[in-house]
C-alpha cells in the first residue's frame, strides 16, 4: 500500500502547467548557513550573575534574531529519541489510512500534507504533517506508544515553553504568572513534519515561508537540514545542530512585547535526496485569551487569539495567505 501523499495525481495541473512553462526559473539559490545564537539553559543555575547573563542573551537573541537554539533544556535525549521513531512509524502507514477523518481517533484534518488551496509550485508544500492538538491526546487506544510517547513530550515541552516565556518576559514587565493563567498544556499542539524527498526540489519548498501563530515554537530536527529564515531581507539556512533544540518567537509575542521581539518569516526548502523530519511545539494560549501589547504606545490593537485565527481562515480563503499580524497593526486598518 502506497505511505506516500499523492502530490502528482492531486496537483496535476500545478506540475502540468510548470512543464508547460518555456521558462523554468530555478528559485533555490545556494544560501549563506549561519548558526543560531546557542543559549546555554545550563547557565540559569549556577548563580545570580550567570542567571542575569543567560536572560539578557536570550532576549538580545529574540530581539535581533527571532530565533536561537538551546541545549540543557532538560528534556531527555532518550524521549526526543522515542518521539522521532514514534514519528518515523505514524508516517509509514498507508496514504489512505492516514487520510482517515479519524485517523488516531485525532480531530478531523489533524493529518495535512500539500495544500489545498495551492494555485503554483511556489505555495505548495512538499510534506506531510500531523498536527496534533494536545486537549486531543489523553485518549487510549491501539496507537497507545504514540499517545503516551506525544503526552510525555508535551509535558516537558510545556514546562520549557513556559520556562522560556517566562525569562523572556522578565525585560518586558509583563507579570511572571501571564503565562501560567493563559496557556494550559491542552491549549498548545505539536506539529509533526516529514519531508520526503522531492524530484522538484530545486523549484518548491518543503513548507512555504510562513510565520508562527503562537508565543514560541520550540522544534526538535534530524540532520538533515533545509530550515531558512529571512534575517534583514535575506533568506539565510539555519546549520542543523544534533545537540540543540531550535526556538523561535511566533506571532503572539511579537504582539505581546509589542515588536521588541520579532516573529520572523521562515521555511523549509525541499531535498532532492533526503527525507527529513522535525517536530514543531507551538506554545499557545487558550482560545479566549486577549493578547495585548505590554508598553504603550501599541503597535497592534488587542485580539483574541480566537479572533487571530478566524481572521486567518478567512484570509487564507480570500487571498491564499495568512496575512497575519499585520492585519493587527493599529493606524493602517
Ligand atoms: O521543519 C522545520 O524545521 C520547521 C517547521 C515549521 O516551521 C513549522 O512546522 O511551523
Ligand atoms: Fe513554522
Amino acid at each position: 500500500m502506497a505511505t506516500e501523499p499523492p502530490f502528482f495525481e492531486k496537483y496535476n495541473a500545478i506540475f502540468q502547467s510548470f512543464a508547460d512553462e518555456k521558462e523554468k526559473s530555478t528559485m533555490v539559490d545556494v544560501f549563506e548557513e549561519i548558526e543560531l545564537p546557542l543559549i546555554d539553559l545550563g547557565q540559569l543555575n549556577l548563580g545570580p550573575f550567570e542567571r542575569q547573563k543567560c536572560i539578557e542573551t536570550m532576549a538580545r537573541a529574540a530581539t535581533e534574531w527571532g530565533f536561537f537554539q538551546i541545549v540543557n533544556h532538560g528534556i531527555p535525549e532518550e524521549l526526543l529519541d522515542r518521539l522521532n521513531q514514534e514519528q518515523v512509524k505514524v508516517f509509514q502507514q498507508p496514504f489512505d489510512k492516514k487520510s482517515e477523518d479519524k485517523f488516531l481517533n485525532l480531530s478531523a484534518q489533524s493529518y495535512r500534507w500539500g495544500n489545498p488551496l495551492a494555485t503554483s509550485l511556489r505555495n505548495l508544500s512538499w510534506s506531510e504533517a500531523l498536527h496534533v492538538s494536545l486537549k486531543d491526546i489523553s485518549k487510549r487506544d491501539e496507537y497507545n506508544n504514540l499517545r503516551s510517547t506525544i503526552e510525555e513530550y508535551a509535558e516537558e515541552a510545556n514546562v520549557l515553553a513556559q520556562r522560556l516565556a517566562e525569562h523572556l518576559a522578565q525585560n518586558l514587565g509583563i507579570r511572571a504568572s501571564y503565562f501560567r493563567e493563559n496557556c494550559s498544556p491542552n491549549s498548545s499542539s505539536l506539529r509533526m513534519n516529514r519531508y520526503p524527498p522531492c524530484p522538484y526540489s530545486s523549484i518548491m519548498f518543503g513548507i512555504v515561508p510562513h510565520t508562527d501563530s503562537d508565543f514560541l515554537t520550540i522544534v526538535s530536527q534530524d540532520q538533515v537540514g533545509g530550515l531558512q529564515l529571512k534575517r534583514n531581507g535575506r533568506w539565510v539556512s539555519v546549520k542543523p545542530n544534533p545537540k540543540a533544540l531550535v526556538v523561535n518567537i511566533g506571532d503572539f509575542y511579537q504582539a505581546l512585547s509589542n515588536g521588541k521581539y520579532k516573529s520572523l518569516t521562515h521555511r523549509v526548502i525541499a531535498n532532492g535526496e533526503s527525507e527529513r523530519y522535525s517536530a514543531a511545539y507551538f506554545y499557545c494560549p487558550t482560545y479566549e485569551t486577549v493578547i495585548e501589547s505590554c508598553s504603550k504606545p501599541s503597535l497592534y490593537r488587542k485580539f483574541s487569539f480566537k479572533e487571530y485565527r478566524e481572521q486567518i481562515q478567512k484570509d487564507v480563503k480570500a487571498t491564499g495567505d495568512k496575512v497575519g499580524l499585520s492585519r493587527f497593526l493599529l493606524g493602517i486598518n
